[in-house]
């Protein structure tokens, strides 16, 4: 029988019958009891969840730093972390609070198994679930970690977003109509009903909001349904209202049965009075670990009372900041903050070293007591390699159906510069004579310079963003890189052979190069050969450095030099010796080799100095220097040159994914 329920509109919560709180009702959403119903009766989200308990004890985390300069470089170390001990248990919410710096990501990090293993920093201490060392694989399976970052495809609708999400990484077993029915549970329970065929957008495509956008962002990750969910300032550039919305939505998931993590430096009061438990940290030590409701009376004891009407969050944060105004003030605030420390270690040293039960501040759980699952047999998922490639397929080409606004720059960009070109040297291939014949040399040339340069920068604009989407994805196992690589470069081959073929089709017919079909298509499949390339050296440099700024002051230096050793401007025997190898590294000698075979390989025209004399394209080659290779040769060394910077783009992706401490 359902019980009776009154909403009390001063502590804005629903109080039930026998005088519990039910924690689970969201003021904010309208119809949320419709929620649970619908929850319930798709009986989705419970199924196989195991109950667990995280424990952590004597978590310490140092960073190594390298100061001075060469041989007088100096390691020295940071203490970041120190002797950090606690435990959460499903149907909990604990908060990480703490000033700027405080250690409050590192320790969500280390506890969510995403200590960077190839960073500075080490970790030390014990983390258990249920009681067992946890192990990665499974771990990862359990947990779910929600960035503060929401990367997100913009033109993805959020349903779609998550339905994505679910068949990626629910197991091939799990039919698709339950996925499709537990993509629905998730939009419910995350209250996102009324948006979910709207897209996600970003700062410059109007989506839904930023507080729903956290929670498509959540979504993602539970769809695994998972037992443990970690979150990293969930509400940081949220407004008030859609902060506490998504908090709210946090108990709600908590009390479904879950661990909920999370950092936040500032909550208001209503968002703090949600937090079951709270973990405060200063200066990577921890001052108070218990129920956020006896916060208040724990530092009230130690001389520290809260004045009336004042929001705890910000009283305990003015507590334990460093105050670096003045010397004085300094001094002031370390010292209090060391008292804080040491008093919490005598609460605990005075409770035997026992940490918090689950009983002493377990929240209504509506699920059956915590059942200490061995959740160290928890399989990874087996996804079949076709299956992740198709859906990435599937997924590559709505985006980029949708990213209309860029492709339709890119082929307005690419028929501008074909008229443009077209119109100044109209005709010109026509009339090839013996005066004119290197115009045709620097036509080619200049055209392989203009596709390079707009692939180049066509990619290097628009991957960083998208990569660092993969990089989140691939932090929680969603799929292999290859399987997103490959979909990703088979889907654009289409739009590039089109772009590819505007340009010709104009430019190759208004300058009138050479008059036969085998001729155009040779042409065309060298341009869009040497725009595969030029995309491929943006996509490896894109991917390897850090920001797209440093992206675009290393890609000059690939592109400079191989126009230098292109060819045209450099012949043979200007090149020295010991410059002779970047020749053979340049694509675009390969691409321009290949168009003047195309244009001149057995052409004939005439030399109008002498007397008629009927001149050989040959002849022309020779006097420019590109006979190194053939017409064939040319273009199978540029297909080389291609594939390897392609291949070099999945695999600087492939090494600089994400890799944890496993460790702990
Ligand atoms: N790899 C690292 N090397 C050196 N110092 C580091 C490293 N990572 C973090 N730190 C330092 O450790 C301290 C804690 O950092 P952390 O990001 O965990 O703090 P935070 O409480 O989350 O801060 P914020 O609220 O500003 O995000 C900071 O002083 C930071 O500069």
């Amino acid at each position: 029988m359902t019980p009776m329920a009154n909403f009390d509109p001063f502590s804005d919560q629903l109080v039930v019958e026998d005088g519990q709180i039910d924690y689970s009702f969201d003021p904010f959403a309208a119809t949320d009891i419709e929620f649970r119903d619908k929850e319930k009766e798709l009986s989705l989200m419970k199924l196989h969840r195991p109950r667990v308990s995280l424990k952590f004890e004597e978590l310490s985390v140092v960073a190594v730093q390298r100061k001075g300069f060469l041989w007088k470089q100096q390691k020295q170390q940071k203490q970041i972390l120190k002797n950090i001990s606690g435990v959460v248990y499903s149907g909990q919410l604990l908060a990480i609070m703490g000033p700027s710096g405080s250690g409050k990501t590192t320790l969500l990090n280390l506890l969510a198994g995403r200590l960077s293993a190839s960073s500075n920093l080490s970790g030390s201490g014990s983390i258990t679930i249920n009681g067992k060392k946890r192990d990665p694989g499974s771990f990862k399976k359990l947990s779910a970690y929600v960035m503060q970052d929401d990367h997100m495809f913009a033109d993805l609708t959020v349903e779609e977003q998550i339905s994505i999400s679910a068949h990626l990484r629910l197991p091939n077993k799990v039919s698709k109509a339950e996925k499709k029915r537990r993509v629905e549970a998730v939009i419910s329970e995350l209250g996102l009903s009324g948006v979910k065929k709207s897209f996600i957008g970003s700062e410059t495509k109007r989506g839904v909001s930023g507080g729903e956008r956290k929670r498509v962002s959540i979504g993602t990750e539970l769809v695994t349904d998972p037992s443990l969910l970690f979150l990293d300032e969930p509400t940081s550039g949220l407004d008030a209202f859609n902060a506490q919305n998504v908090v709210q939505t946090l108990v709600r998931l908590a009390r479904n049965g879950r661990a909920v993590v999370m950092t936040v430096h500032q909550p208001r009061s209503n968002i703090f009075s949600l937090f079951d438990m709270l973990l405060l940290l200063s200066e990577g030590q921890i001052i108070y670990f218990g129920s956020a409701k006896d916060a208040l009376p724990y530092f009230s004891q130690l001389g520290y009372e809260c004045p009336e009407h004042f929001n705890p969050a910000d009283y305990f944060l003015d507590l334990i900041s460093i105050d670096l105004r003045s010397p004085q003030l300094e001094r002031n605030s370390r010292g209090r903050v060391l008292y804080l420390h040491r008093a919490y270690n005598e609460t605990l040293f005075s409770k035997g070293g026992n940490m918090i039960t689950q009983n002493e501040v377990s929240p209504k759980i509506e699920e059956e007591p915590n059942q200490e699952t061995d959740v160290t047999d928890i399989h990874k998922y087996a996804y079949p390699y076709w299956k992740e490639f198709f859906l990435l397929c599937n997924r590559a080409s709505k985006l980029l159906v949708r990213e209309q606004g860029v492709s339709v720059i890119r082929a307005a960009q690419t028929m501008i510069f074909a008229i443009l070109l077209g119109l100044i040297w109209l005709n010109k291939g026509r009339n090839v004579s013996s005066t004119n014949y290197i115009d045709i040399e620097g036509i080619l040339f200049f055209i392989l310079i203009n596709q390079s340069f707009i692939s180049i920068f066509g990619t290097i604009f628009t991957f960083p963003l998208e990569r660092s989407i993969v990089l989140r994805e691939r932090a929680s196992g969603t799929y292999r890189v290859s399987a997103y690589y490959l979909s990703k470069t088979l889907v654009e081959i289409p739009r590039s052979i089109l772009f590819s073929l505007f340009f010709c089709v104009v430019l190759y017919w208004m300058v009138g190069l050479r008059d036969s079909a085998r001729s155009f298509f040779l042409f065309l499949v060298v341009i869009f050969l040497t725009s595969l390339t030029a995309e491929g050296i943006a996509l490896t440099v894109s991917a390897g450095a850090p920001t797209p700024q440093i992206a675009s002051a290393i890609i000059p230096l690939f592109l400079v030099v191989s126009i230098l050793f292109g060819g045209f401007f450099l012949s043979n025997s200007q090149i020295p010796n010991y410059f002779v190898w970047l020749k053979y590294m340049s694509f675009v000698k390969y691409s321009f080799g290949a168009l003047m075979h195309i244009q001149f390989d057995d052409f004939q025209f005439q030399i109008l100095v002498s007397d008629c004399v009927v001149c050989d394209g040959n002849q022309v080659l020779s006097t420019s220097g590109t006979t190194d290779f053939s017409l064939g040769g040319n273009i199978g060394l540029l297909v080389t040159i291609m594939m390897i910077f392609r291949v070099s783009a999945y695999l600087v992706l492939r090494i600089r994914g994400p890799k944890y401490d496993k460790n702990l």
